[in-house]
């Protein structure tokens, strides 16, 4: 029996492996971590992580070829193929702060696989890395490995959160890069093996190491900017009296550019486009190339200045300050259906808001309390490192208050920010929540769900990104 055993049980380790041991009866998988709580919740009823359709995939499998454990060492020195995805967090200090990857914890598991083999192994990255992170990787296997053979594989995943089982059942591609030598193409030939289980042949893509690595990086910063440009042109439509989704719909008719991934919002969030082009930028200045890093640093600052933007209009619309007003925020959460909030734009907007004294009242239906008191407390980045070696919040901000119910965060509010496209802010009673509120009753609307019209004629003044404005807010300066 094949094994496999994943280093990292995270947003990407534990439902990736998952669906390899459900769509891969005669391999038996491991998946192991450094810290406990999350092991022990993925071995309980309560899973470490909010994804639809993770609980089945996982009670499916886990006790028969599918197994969570803390004991690395162990699983890692049984194991055939070793996957490592484990965190690549921005590093805070020293050569490269603010936009290297910190890979303290790759070379950690490394140098633990070197250590604790007794038999030939294939490394799979699975962490998104900077390009030639596998020749460090290989050095310090083979200057350590006692005899033992170790191939080095690239394997990034490409899965997006909310809809991680989805894409993994239906990957677009699975991307394999190897080292170009015989016994590189047979660890190739072993893992395209694994996912030609349930992934069509013609999708499983094999390149070299260095284009799979970078593979992984260019596809975020394409994505991210083009969130980016259809936010840049959002800003241009609320000064021109355009409409956003009439215009991305337009553009994306084009077959040559395609409808996806164009939706104006406060910004994009997660754990991966921010970090992943910093470092990419990082790359292209280390390599010479600053006209290169310069064109995919604008996606970042455009993305800055889109969330900066959002709070200006909240604060100048409301008479120029939200000092002690109650502002509502609907969703924390990057994006729906997770509770993840690394990166979220929600951060910024409420540090924005709680810089002009506003009182917060926060509703998230998968996020804690906890969770959010830690992301307005926390320093930049520090949210990326494992769970507990993450500072424990010292204080709890007091003008933040978290409540399980969207009518009770409104209830009072000057004004409400949906900050998250959750399904069920679509559908929330407007004209009750209009009748609780304080009068003028404001709506801005974060990711374009509410229907303006309707708000408006219930009596809200609304701000919705790129879509026309609201008499209201007309000369209103949009960046103060
Ligand atoms: N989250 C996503 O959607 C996504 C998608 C594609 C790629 N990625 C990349 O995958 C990697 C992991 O991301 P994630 O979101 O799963 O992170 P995560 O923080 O959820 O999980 C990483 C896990 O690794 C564990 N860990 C760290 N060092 C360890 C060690 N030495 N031994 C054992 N366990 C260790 C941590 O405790 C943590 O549970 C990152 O490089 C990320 O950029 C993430
Ligand atoms: O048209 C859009 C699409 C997305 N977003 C925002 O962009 C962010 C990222 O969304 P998404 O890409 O769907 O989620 P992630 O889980 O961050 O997935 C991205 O990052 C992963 C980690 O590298 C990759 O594996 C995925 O392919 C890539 O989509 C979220 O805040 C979204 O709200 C927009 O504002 N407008």
């Amino acid at each position: 029996m094949v094994k496999i055993c994943c280093i990292g049980a995270g947003y990407v380790g534990g439902p990736t492996m998952a669906v390899i041991a459900l769509k891969c009866p005669s391999i038996e998988v491991a998946v192991v971590d450094i810290s406990v709580s999350r092991i022990n919740a993925w071995n309980s009823d309560q899973l470490p992580i909010y994804e639809p359709g993770l609980d089945g995939v996982v009670k499916q499998c886990r006790g028969k070829n599918l197994f969570f454990s803390t004991d690395v060492e162990k699983h890692v020195r049984e194991a055939d193929i070793v996957f490592v995805s484990v965190n690549t967090p921005t590093k805070t200090r020293g050569l490269g702060a603010g936009k290297a990857a910190d890979l303290t914890y790759w070379e950690s598991a490394a140098r633990m696989i070197a250590d604790v083999s007794k038999s030939d192994k294939i490394v799979v990255e699975k962490s998104t890395v900077p390009v030639k992170t596998a020749e460090a990787i290989e050095k310090i296997l083979t200057h350590n490995s006692k005899g033992i053979k170790f191939q080095i594989l690239s394997n990034p995943e490409f899965l997006a959160e909310g809809t991680a089982i989805q894409d993994l059942f239906n990957p677009d591609r699975v991307l394999i890069g190897g080292r170009e030598t015989p016994e590189g193409n047979k660890a190739v030939q072993a893992l395209k093996e694994v996912y030609a289980h349930w992934v069509p042949e013609e999708r499983i893509l094999t390149t070299n190491l260095w284009s799979a690595e970078l593979s992984k990086l260019a596809a975020n910063a394409f994505l991210a900017q083009r969130i980016s440009s259809v936010n840049a042109m959002s800003a241009l439509c609320e000064a021109t009296g355009a409409d956003v989704t009439q215009v991305s719909y337009a553009v994306g008719k084009d077959t040559r550019i395609g409808p996806k991934f164009l939706n104006a919002s406060v910004g994009f969030g997660g754990s991966c486009f921010q970090k992943d082009i910093l470092n990419l930028v990082y790359i292209c200045e280390c390599n010479g190339l600053p006209e290169v890093a310069e064109y995919w640093k604008q996606v970042i600052k455009i993305n800055d200045y889109q969330k900066n933007r959002f709070v200006n209009r909240v604060v100048a619309s409301m008479f120029n300050t939200v000092s002690n007003k109650k502002i509502a925020i609907l969703g924390f959460a990057f994006k729906k259906d997770t509770g993840d909030t690394r990166e979220t734009p929600a951060i910024d907007v409420c540090k924005g808001l709680l810089g002009d004294k506003a009182r917060v009242s926060i509703y998230d239906p998968q996020v804690t309390e906890d969770q959010i008191q830690r992301d307005l407390t926390m320093n930049k980045f520090d949210w990326d490192h494992p769970l507990h070696l993450q500072p424990m919040s010292p204080t709890t901000v007091k003008q933040v208050t978290c409540v399980w119910d969207a009518y009770e965060a409104t209830k009072d509010a000057h004004g409400i920010c949906i900050l998250t496209e959750w399904d069920e802010f679509k559908n929330l009673d407007f004209k009750k929540i209009y009748d609780n509120m304080q009068k003028p009753a404001f709506v801005f609307d974060g990711r374009n769900i509410v229907n303006v019209d309707q708000l408006r004629e219930i009596g809200f003044i609304v701000y919705s990104i790129g879509k026309p404005l609201d008499p209201w807010l007309k000369d209103m300066p949009a960046v103060a």
